[in-house]
């Protein structure tokens, strides 16, 4: 099939992108090409939803665009910031700055309140906190009330509340989410999905997902297809069950 919004240049207004991007794990009979050309853009302020088969290299793609992998060969540009170009050093700084991540396992620091966890990135970092925005993101996921609580003292959907809040607070150019409602039940799920649209709508946020979950996918903007280490399909305006519908053709 072809793609056509797949272009092979990055394009303007793309808040992250890649083009030919290829990535290879091991050598002879364990070699496996978990990407195999894979040209993308990820536009500003939208939400796109990563899918496809188990294995087909959906966290691979994530990994390598948001710089937390190396690309065997191709390019991945974060703005116009090609990551190739980067020392380790500034490859740490523009994670720190430019992106906001969110795993499905929540990965909050224990010892920390829920506000401290939410600044965290920017003391790491050394700014201080925008006090406005900062109460905007806190307000928008509805953290108002529990600043002071550890993370043992809130439920996971709480919990994934304040990574998504922390992944916001540096205003990143764009969010990286890998399964990100993998952990929780479908009301928590829904109650993070309604969230992360939230960031697109009211505060502008591009958000890039991986995810398994055909109602996940349909809060994005659009749903790109992996198969094989390859973008086989996209869908804008995804609804669940025409996501579904895709999925059971790669299954059949
Ligand atoms: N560190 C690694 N070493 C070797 N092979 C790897 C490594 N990481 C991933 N792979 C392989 O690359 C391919 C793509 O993996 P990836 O995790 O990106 O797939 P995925 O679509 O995210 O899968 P899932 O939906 O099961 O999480 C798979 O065949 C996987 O086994």
């Amino acid at each position: 099939m072809i793609v056509n919004s797949l272009a092979p240049q990055p394009m303007p207004g793309a808040a992250a992108s890649t083009v030919d991007l290829t990535k290879v794990y091991g050598s002879g009979e364990t070699r496996v090409t978990a990407l195999d050309g894979v040209s993308i853009a990820f536009r500003e302020g939208e939400f796109t939803a990563i899918m496809g088969p188990s294995g087909c290299g959906k966290s691979t793609l994530m990994h390598c665009a948001a710089g937390l992998d190396t690309p065997t060969s191709g390019s991945v540009r974060i703005g116009t910031t090609e990551l190739g170009g980067l020392d380790d050093r500034q490859l740490t700084q523009l994670r720190r700055d430019r992106i906001g991540f969110v795993f499905q396992a929540f990965n909050l620091l224990p010892t920390l309140t829920a506000l401290e966890n939410i600044t965290l990135p920017l003391s790491l970092a050394g700014r201080r906190p925008d006090p406005q925005w900062v109460e905007r993101v806190v307000s928008m996921v509805g953290l108002s009330e529990r600043l002071g609580h550890r993370p043992a003292e809130l439920s996971g959907g709480q919990q994934q509340r304040v990574a998504v809040a922390r992944a916001l607070v540096a205003r990143p150019a764009i969010v990286f989410g890998d399964e990100p409602t993998g952990n929780l039940d479908s009301r928590a799920g829904a109650e993070v999905l309604g969230f992360l649209r939230g960031c697109v709508e009211e505060l502008g946020q591009t958000v890039v997902m991986v995810t398994h979950d055909p109602v996940a996918a349909g809060y994005a903007d659009r749903v790109v297809f992996l198969a094989d280490g390859r973008l086989v399909d996209e869908m804008a305006h995804p609804s669940p069950d025409r996501v579904l519908d895709v999925m059971k053709s790669f299954a059949g």
